[in-house]
């Protein structure tokens, strides 16, 4: 379950948080599938509360495993499964099963059903008192039984080492491999034991392969574990079951990119940083939580608000041969709880694409950004080459090559990059696919010479859109 099942020649997965189904079978058909994405993470399928204002957390409070939410049932959840894995694009689910919804006397969940968590009682599943650990809050990060047996935040507590819980997260995992997904992103794995995890992970059954999967494929584990260090739960606790999320990435490249340390130091970039080891670190610049200012990582992390300095570090991220990436792509939001847009309060909003693929409607599609989608190229042209021949100028601004397959070179001083650097690549004509891309036989945007000895004049002034210029050997003219 370290392998994240993808078809050949794909590294990189999007997370559309909170689209619909239909819609993201779409989009794994005109977009995903063609610009070489190898797999999408969908918000949580089973049915969780209805929260007044809808916020976006509403999803991350399951009453019962009926796979009906806001954006979709289970029929159209199989026919998004089939529609993207028919096109190379896999499915890994956002499973929820820490806990079940929070306090409240009688909620009612998105598929109807009725439960009161106040008494632990959700009759969908069904789950009672006895199937949940003892009622205590979690207010001590630093004792590990409290962080894993007692309360989130009040969400209701599952005793994961309760056989009739593990059998009925089990029914609901395995049905989800029957229906074609690659794998799940297992949230709020700090607060479950590993001994329980070990124990439901090794009763999943093996990928299906009627879509595609070799047989005896196992499901892609990826576990949500926020680990900046200084807690008693260490990360380290879980990379022996699956990947593990590597939450100081998405700081440490956040706080780098906003200028807080020198580009010159990413030469060792990995775990020199205190990262995971490289085919543990599942990495990410944010994500649905962090993105918000208030999850982990603070006031470092870069969102789509920030425009060119997300694009520099996604750049990065994409470029340098470390972790398992992953791309976010948002709705626009300006309140912390608020959720996706919808058509009349209730219903989620389809994107709109505009002439130059971008979205409207009120979804930011950070995985339709060119600078964006063509570094996921990037990455799966040069993704079994090294990193050689790095350069930097002492302080922001720095050049490397993968074998010689690829070229990147940043600047984020304030002052121009202009200067003739080793590109590694065979001698011609290369389109820039940051500022453009090839277009039959022109550059959409800048056009680089690379000499018989692989050197090339290269420019970035300080203030252009992107401190950005990448060049590969399927973008030359
Ligand atoms: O801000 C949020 C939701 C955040 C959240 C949701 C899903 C995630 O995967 C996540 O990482 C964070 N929720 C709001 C509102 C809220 C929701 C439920 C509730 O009973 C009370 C309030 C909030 O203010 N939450 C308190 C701070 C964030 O504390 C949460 C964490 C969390 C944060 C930092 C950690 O180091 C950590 O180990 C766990 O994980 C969740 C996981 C969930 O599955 C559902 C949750 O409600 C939460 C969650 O509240
Ligand atoms: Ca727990």
């Amino acid at each position: 379950q370290f392998d994240p099942n993808y078809a050949s020649g794909r590294t990189t997965m999007v997370h559309l948080f909170e689209w619909k189904w239909d819609d993201i079978a779409a989009e794994c058909e005109n977009f995903l599938g063609p610009k070489g994405y190898a797999g999408v993470q969908v918000s949580p399928v089973n049915e969780n509360i209805v929260a007044n204002n809808r916020p976006w957390w509403e999803r991350y409070q399951p009453i019962s495993y009926l796979l009906t939410t806001r954006s979709g049932n289970e029929q159209q959840f199989a026919n998004m499964v089939r529609r993207c894995n028919n096109v190379g694009v896999r499915i890994y689910v956002d499973v929820v099963f820490n806990h079940m919804a929070a306090d409240g006397s009688n909620v009612r969940g998105t598929a109807g059903s009725t439960a009161n968590p106040g008494s632990k009682n959700f009759p969908a599943v069904p789950y009672s008192s006895t199937d949940f650990h003892a009622t205590c809050a979690i207010n001590n990060y630093n004792d590990a039984n409290q962080v894993r047996n007692c309360e989130l935040v009040g969400l209701k507590d599952l005793d994961q080492s309760n056989s009739w819980v593990q059998e009925r997260i089990l029914d609901f995992l395995n049905k989800l491999i029957s229906l074609g997904v690659a794998g799940f992103r297992v949230d709020a794995a700090k607060h479950m034991s590993p001994t329980d995890l070990k124990t439901i992970y090794n009763r999943l059954n093996n990928l299906n392969t009627e879509h595609g999967f070799a047989d005896g494929s196992r499901p892609f584990i990826f576990q949500e574990v926020i680990d900046l260090g200084g807690e008693a739960i260490s990360k380290y606790e879980y990379t022996d079951l699956g990947v593990v999320t590597e939450f100081l990435h998405s700081a440490s490249i956040g706080r780098v990119f906003r200028g807080g340390d020198q580009l010159r130091w990413l030469t060792n970039w990995g775990t020199a940083w205190g990262f995971l080891p490289s085919t543990s670190a599942f990495v990410f610049v944010d994500n649905h939580d962090n993105q918000r200012g208030h999850g982990a990582g603070g006031s470092d992390i870069l969102t789509y608000k920030n425009a060119k300095q997300y694009k520099m570090a996604n750049a990065f991220m994409l470029a340098y041969p470390f972790g398992i990436s992953r791309i976010m792509s948002s709705f626009a939001f300006d309140d912390t709880d608020q959720g996706p847009p919808t058509t009349d309060g209730n219903n989620i909003a389809s994107p709109t694409f505009n002439a130059d693929n971008s979205c409207g409607g009120g979804w930011v599609c950070e995985h339709r950004w060119r600078q964006i989608y063509n570094m996921v190229g990037f990455r799966n042209i040069v993704s079994n080459t090294n990193v050689q021949n790095w350069w930097d100028n002492g302080s922001n601004q720095i050049a490397f090559c993968r074998g010689n397959k690829g070229f990147v070179a940043f600047n984020n001083d304030n002052y121009d990059l202009n200067t003739s650097l080793q590109t590694c690549l065979p001698a011609g004509t290369y389109c820039d696919i940051i500022s453009g891309e090839k277009s039959g036989s022109t550059c959409t945007g800048k056009s680089v010479e690379v000499g018989s000895d692989g050197r090339a004049n290269i420019s970035i002034s300080q203030n252009e859109d992107d401190g950005v210029l990448a060049l590969h050997v399927e973008a030359k003219l």
